[in-house]
């Protein structure tokens, strides 16, 4: 199992706040910021680099996801020796920013990381916790089943890329 953390900066109504949710579940952990271990994967849409299959042996020592808002998304803090990764191109079936490309919720975003990474037992167990994950999986079922696929970041990055442009297109086609 990867170890899910989150690091929570009390900013969102936690009536709706994923995090929250992951942790009720037993699902993620809540960690200070101190406490995250060094070489952890932090999903930050700010990363430089892109979350790849090959990224699992590093989510080993923590897969940790910054709970705050999208209001509030520069505050995302610097993390020492952090494996900062931002998540190709998918789209949102929260209720909240459902259909939005990026901007996902914080159990979307550990969601999609452990089926790009092929922790697909761990991933199932979102299923019944939110009722919007079937969902999200089915909408992006093709994007994610090429992103497992890839080698490394590199190799997501050109299929979110290209999937991009191929959307792109096909708009100005019309
Ligand atoms: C901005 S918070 C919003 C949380 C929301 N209030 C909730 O209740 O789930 C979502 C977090 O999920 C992760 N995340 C979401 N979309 C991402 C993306 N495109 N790339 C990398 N991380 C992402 C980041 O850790 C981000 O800080």
């Amino acid at each position: 199992m990867i170890p899910v953390l989150v690091y929570d900066k009390d900013q969102c109504d936690p009536k709706k706040c994923t995090a929250k949710r992951m942790e009720k579940f037993g699902l993620a952990k809540e960690v200070p910021l101190n406490r995250i271990p060094p070489g952890s994967v932090v999903l930050s849409p700010f990363g430089e680099k892109t979350l790849s299959p090959a990224d699992v042996k590093y989510a080993h020592r923590g897969l940790v996801v910054l709970d705050l808002t999208w209001t509030h998304i520069d505050e995302i803090p610097h993390i020492r020796g952090e494996k900062a990764r931002k998540l190709p191109y998918l789209v949102a079936a929260n209720p909240i920013n459902w259909g939005k490309p990026w901007r996902l919720n914080s159990a979307e975003a550990v969601l999609a990381s452990l089926i790009i990474m092929g922790q697909d037992e761990q991933a199932e167990l979102f299923m019944p916790r939110f009722n919007w994950a079937p969902e999200f999986v089915t909408l992006n079922k093709a994007l994610l089943d090429d992103y497992r696929t890839a080698k490394d970041s590199d190799d997501v990055q050109r299929m979110s890329d290209e999937y991009v442009e191929s959307i792109v297109g096909s708009a100005g086609e019309r």
